[in-house]
């Protein structure tokens, strides 16, 4: 019986440990990490209210004004000093009558409107992205406490896989899953501690896992059919199983164990299986490895075309959303050529099929970039 995409999901959420070690870097390092603390604002941004125009100073005591002589100019930019009423911006010397000046302080940036001291930049557990760059720098803030990066051992299951430089023989398929799961799992912010395969009988399996050592997960893809070695040690030891099978089309047969402490998750071999449920299973797991929440950057649209529900699964449906509408690409097993040409996916719900029109929630893969 497959677990429901929901239950897996939480099986990773509860079963598996966010990284816990904290390391500084510089910041523009920081770009893409994941904070460890919250960064609290040393000062107010502007540290004293600042103008916004090349101008005049009127100050209070000048009201009501009978000429714009006398008074002190000032840039973009200048601290404006105490009991100021207003700027007038030099455009308005030659226009405007000083008697209709009043206190007003559109000109005028307040201390703090942007910053304020003690305010919460970044939460812990936050991704940095460019403008909290912005923020971060704006404070001299040039390192950041962020969690350590996740590291991710690829290995491709199967007698006939070759390793990218290696000349093919007759019957041999090359690991080009295992490089595009660590390409995508890059985007996601996770390093590639190792791409590898391996033959498909226990013995080598489990001395090629056994042998990764300095890994906060191991993402394996193939041997999953029935009378397969990977699917088979699942249900032996010394892989400790959580799950076994998730109600999802394709990547029906991902599982997920614990070899000692490091999580490890299975998915098929055939190429659109093991990257779709990369996309939902191996996502799911470097989100919980930097303790972030729910998928990111989802886009509500419309479906341009239909599609057929599966019965007892949920589908993974790859696509392109070109600002518009869904366009869901058709695939068949075993399809490689074919998520260059998407920009994204969806979910849908088990024996549910989507007319032309009808709403969806698009993932892009550039959530993550
Ligand atoms: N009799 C049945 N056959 C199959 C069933 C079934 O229920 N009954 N399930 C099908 C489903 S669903 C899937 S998914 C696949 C799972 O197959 P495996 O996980 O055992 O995949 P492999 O046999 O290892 O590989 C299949 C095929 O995919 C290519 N491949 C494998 N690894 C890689 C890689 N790292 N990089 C690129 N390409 C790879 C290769 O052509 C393999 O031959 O089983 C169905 N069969
Ligand atoms: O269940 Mo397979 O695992 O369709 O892709």
């Amino acid at each position: 019986m497959k677990l429901s995409l929901s239950d897996a999901l939480a099986h990773i959420a509860s079963c598996i440990t966010p990284l816990q070690t904290a390391e500084t870097v510089p910041l523009m390092k920081a770009f893409g990490r994941i904070s460890a603390e919250p960064v609290l604002a040393h000062f107010s941004v502007p540290p004293f209210p600042i103008s916004l125009r090349d101008g005049k100073i009127v100050p209070y005591g000048a009201l009501p004004l009978t000429s714009f002589e006398g008074l002190a100019s000032i840039s973009t930019g200048g601290r404006v000093p105490e009991n100021t009423a207003c700027i007038v911006e030099n455009e308005a010397l030659s226009t405007c009558d000083p008697a209709s000046i009043v206190p007003e302080d559109s000109f005028i940036k307040a201390q703090g409107e942007d910053i304020t001291k003690g305010e919460c930049l970044v939460q812990k557990g936050q991704k940095i992205g460019p403008f909290d760059i912005t923020n971060l720098a704006s404070q001299g803030m040039h390192t950041l406490r962020v969690i350590k990066e996740a590291r991710i051992a690829y290995v491709g299951i199967g007698d006939e896989l070759i390793d990218v430089q290696e000349a093919p023989k007759t019957g041999h398929i090359y690991n080009s899953n295992a490089y595009t799961m660590a390409a995508r799992g890059e985007m996601m912010g996770a390093r590639t501690a190792t791409i590898t395969h391996t033959s498909d009988t226990p013995e080598a399996i489990l001395a090629t896992l056994g042998a990764l050592h300095n890994v906060d997960a191991i993402i394996t893809s193939g041997g999953m059919s029935a009378q397969d070695a990977m699917h088979s040690l699942l249900d032996s030891g010394p892989l400790r199983t959580l799950f076994k099978g998730v109600a999802m089309a394709p990547a029906g047969l991902t599982a997920l164990s614990f070899l000692d402490t490091t999580p490890v998750v299975h998915l098929p071999g055939l190429p659109m299986s093991s990257l779709l449920g990369f996309e939902v299973i191996g996502a799911a797991l470097i989100r919980q490895l930097y303790g972030m929440d729910e998928a990111q950057g989802l886009i509500t649209t419309i479906t341009a075309s239909s599609i057929k529900a599966h019965p007892y699964s949920q589908s993974i449906v790859p696509g392109f959303f070109d600002g518009r509408a869904f366009h869901p690409k058709q695939i068949a097993a075993g399809m490689i050529n074919v998520l260059n040409h998407c920009n994204g996916f969806i979910l849908t719900e088990t024996n549910r099929p989507l007319n032309t029109g009808e709403g969806v929630t698009f993932r892009s893969f550039l959530a993550w970039s």
